[in-house]
């Protein structure tokens, strides 16, 4: 079996894959450290032969992880690397070593799934946007905190805004204007987020002509507003990891 890795700055994502037939998914979850994660991965009931990862995390802790991964499973951990083509894309950065690589995957992974204009969002830790023309050329893209990131950092500057994590959630069933403190930040976030994202697919628009197929992928997923057809693709990282680091 097959087991994928998409390590972020706030969460570790896991899946194992079935390398017969159509890759039919043994398990998944989400870890947010090493330990927790190898804890669950060696309670499977299912040899892990092969794996591959991602990581946007330092060199150090990445190669941490790598290491307790291949010790406890007694595997080998292929390890995605930068680089400046790859899948029919070509990388936009003046210097293609500085692109996250979950970014470079996911654009990946998208333009394998349509080989056309394409906005790619990821909805995790950070909100990334990524353009990539027809031809597969990566036109750059941008980096904006997240949901989570917004919040906390209101929350940190202040003395008065206070609430949990159940109060947090309650509040984003609705964006009618906030009638107690979690609700109006939450709710602002929110908007602001709705808002940016809205801009950055009319930008693309005129940025690549025509309209363009827009990917959403990350774990607030689910806070996105459906205001127009966009492809949610939960696993574009992994699609893009299975080109990178072919098995
Ligand atoms: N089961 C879950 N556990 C934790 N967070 C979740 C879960 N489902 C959705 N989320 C949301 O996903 C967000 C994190 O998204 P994601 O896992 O894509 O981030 P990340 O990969 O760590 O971030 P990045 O790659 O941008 O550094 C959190 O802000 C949280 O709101
Ligand atoms: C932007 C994040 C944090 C998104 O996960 C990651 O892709 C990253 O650390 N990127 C490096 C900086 C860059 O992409 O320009
Ligand atoms: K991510």
């Amino acid at each position: 079996m097959i087991l994928e890795l998409d390590c972020g700055n706030s969460f570790i994502k896991w899946r194992v894959l079935d390398p017969i037939g159509q890759g039919s998914i043994l398990g998944s979850g989400i870890a947010t450290e090493a330990d927790g994660l190898l804890v669950e991965l060696l309670s499977l009931p299912v040899t892990i032969s092969k794996c591959r990862l991602v990581s946007v995390r330092s060199d150090s802790e990445t190669a941490l992880l790598v290491g307790a991964i291949a010790r406890s499973l007694g595997v080998e951990v292929l390890c995605a690397a930068a680089s400046e083509k790859l899948g029919g894309v070509t990388n936009g950065y003046k210097d293609f070593q500085r692109l996250g690589l979950d970014r470079w995957l996911a654009i990946v992974g998208a333009y394998q799934l349509c080989r056309g204009p394409c906005v790619v969002i990821d909805l995790g830790t950070a909100v990334t946007v990524d353009l990539i023309d027809e031809g597969g050329q990566h036109l750059g893209g941008y980096i904006a905190p997240g949901m989570s990131l917004l919040t906390a950092q209101l929350r940190t500057h202040t003395k008065r805004i206070l609430y949990d994590e159940q109060e947090a959630k309650a509040a984003l069933s609705d964006v009618a204007p906030g009638r107690s403190t979690s609700e109006a930040v939450e709710r602002g976030c929110l908007k602001m987020l709705h808002s940016y994202i809205e801009s950055q697919i009319d930008s693309a628009a005129h940025y690549l002509g025509g309209q363009p197929e827009v990917f959403v992928t990350g774990g607030d997923v689910s806070l996105l507003a459906e205001r127009r057809p966009v492809k949610k693709v939960p696993d574009l990282v992994f699609k893009g990891l299975a080109i990178a680091c072919p098995l």
